[in-house]
């Protein structure tokens, strides 16, 4: 089987021919062009052994290795992609055998696991593979996760072997529970095995915002209920004492903002010797210069912690700092990583700036367009605030605004009358723009392009939880003209419509995909 496709690697790695190695070197296919037959990716080339279109070396081995299996003859024709029940992952339990090296490695490849580094366990098939606290299981149960998302598969299980982790995948995808699942596990069985009174804590999750702050908190509750496993929540905007005497009350988990936290630690002695592991959930806003600093400064209070890190984006830059972090790193990534989850339709409508607002109330007074409950996004709090008095008057819908200078009690106020429905409309600022799970949310209008392409993938992924669809609509304009060349890309791969004046822009570097007509020739051929 392999020795075709390395004469052909040789060939036109010598013909100095740019063929695509892996599947994660190709894009996504635009509507209308030919898709690879097993990974669904933009089908750029066709395999001279069966005449399939496929977008890798990759996927040409795989489709070749399907055939050997399926004994059919080189040149056959094989089915276009293997529909959903043809291979069953998840009806495996604790009993079953281990996966063998192949199983793993097809189960990866087809659920797009891409890990990197020393001894990275198996994924996980299910949550009662993996020796779990039987509570845990039943609240995991009990929150209706029937089996564990891709990003929890390869997680949990690298998690639980107290190795450090920088992980991403998809907004939306479970990583919460990827983190906590293991965070709870490893505190209750601790302290279930150790006889020492000693309540100091063992784990502290850190992340941005205190709206996120407090949703992890609370998933992290239900899935510690009936456990020796006690939270603390420490943000700013709640009294301080009440948050230290929680913690020297005794609990295994704080999780805070890093600038609350610090006041805290510099103003009292709280013990931080036994926290086992920390976690960085939005890692790459927590590493950026603003966070980066009171972040080491916690980290460095820390005895040698496994760091556990998660992102639905990332850059090298937060690799280089999170393999400083912790040696023996393992790397997870599920699918493309800085990429709107596929199950957010996007829109890009090109408007001048004072035409936006006018433009939005035409949204929003459209039984056809507007689809409530939505979040619009703005890039200031006075902002927010203006726009969202301006949508009421004017549309007559009832809109509220959230952001940073509001008090603690007013935002948790708006989340709660947003989340049961009272309210349609919520108009937010970066506060919202991460993280927090805004169930039922499907869709999201992004008024203000945010300044960074990462933030605008975090701010439209409110719109689809666990793969669900929605929607987001964006305004760009001239102004925006430093992220055109970004948005062009994430709205390519992505297949939605680019707006003409962006396609136009001298801001855009113009590299058109090859038509079929223009297709690379056939391997080998
Ligand atoms: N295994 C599972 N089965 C079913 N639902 C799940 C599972 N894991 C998580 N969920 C649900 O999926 C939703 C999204 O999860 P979560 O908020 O952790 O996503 P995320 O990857 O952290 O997203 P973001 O990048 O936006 O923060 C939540 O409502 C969560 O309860």
């Amino acid at each position: 089987m392999s020795t075709p496709l390395v004469n052909e690697l040789t060939v036109s790695e010598a013909a100095g021919d740019d063929v695509k190695k892996t599947s994660r070197d190709q894009r996504e296919a635009l509507p209308g062009e030919p898709i690879c037959v097993v990974c669904g990716r933009y089908g750029e080339y066709i395999c001279d052994q069966t005449e399939s279109d496929i977008c890798s070396l990759e996927c040409k081995q795989t489709l070749l290795g399907r055939a050997a299996d399926a004994h059919l003859p080189a040149g056959h024709p094989l089915p276009k992609r293997l529909a959903a029940t043809d291979e069953c992952f998840y009806v495996r339990d604790s009993e079953s055998l281990p996966l063998t090296s192949d199983q793993t490695e097809l189960l990866r490849r087809k659920l797009e696991i891409h890990v990197k580094g020393d001894s990275v366990p198996d994924p996980i098939l299910s949550f009662s593979s993996c020796n779990l606290p039987e509570k845990l299981l039943h609240n995991i149960q009990t929150l209706g996760y029937d089996m564990p998302t891709p990003i929890q598969m390869q997680g949990i299980a690298a998690a639980l072997t107290g190795k450090s982790l920088l992980a991403s995948a998809d907004t939306g995808s479970g990583k919460t529970a990827s983190f906590l699942v293991p965070v709870v596990s490893r505190c209750a069985t601790f302290r279930h095995g150790n006889l020492s009174k000693s309540k100091k804590p063992l784990a502290m999750v850190l992340t941005p915002t205190r709206e996120l702050c407090i949703q992890v908190e609370e998933q992290a509750k239900l899935l510690g209920k009936g456990l020796p496993f006690k939270t603390a929540l420490v943000i700013g905007g709640d009294a301080m004492p009440r948050q230290l005497y929680r913690i020297q009350q005794g609990v295994e988990l704080i999780v805070g903002t890093p600038g609350r936290l610090i006041d805290l630690l510099a103003k009292h002695d709280i013990e931080l010797d036994d926290i086992m592991t920390l976690v960085l959930d939005e890692v790459d806003c927590m590493l950026q210069k603003g966070f980066r600093d009171q972040v080491m400064q916690i980290f460095r209070a820390l005895s040698q912690p496994q760091v556990l890190m998660y992102s639905a984006t990332m850059s090298q830059e937060v690799e280089k700092m999170a393999s400083s972090m912790a040696k023996d790193l393992i790397f997870v990534s599920i699918g493309q990583p800085n990429r709107p989850s596929n199950a957010v339709k996007q829109l890009a409508i090109w408007v001048e700036s004072k035409q936006k607002k006018q433009k939005l109330f035409d949204i929003l007074m459209s039984k056809q367009h507007f689809l409530p409950p939505s979040i619009v996004y703005v890039g200031s709090r006075i902002g927010a605030d203006l726009l969202s008095n301006a949508i009421t008057v004017t549309t007559g819908l009832k809109a509220l605004s959230i952001h940073g200078e509001k008090s603690m009690k007013e935002r948790r106020e708006i989340m709660k009358s947003f989340l049961v429905g009272e309210v349609p409309l919520v108009v937010a600022t970066g506060v919202l723009g991460r993280g927090v799970d805004l169930l039922g949310v499907r869709q999201v209008i992004v008024f203000d392009m945010p300044n960074s392409i990462k933030e605008y993938v975090h701010q439209i992924g409110r719109a689809s939880r666990m793969g669900e669809d929605g929607t987001s609509i964006v305004f760009v304009n001239e102004e925006n003209r430093n992220l055109f060349p970004d948005l062009v890309e994430v709205l390519k791969s992505s297949g939605a419509v680019i707006p003409r004046e962006l396609v136009n822009s001298r801001y855009v570097k113009r590299s058109f995909p090859i038509g079929k007509g223009q297709r690379k020739r056939k391997y080998g051929s």
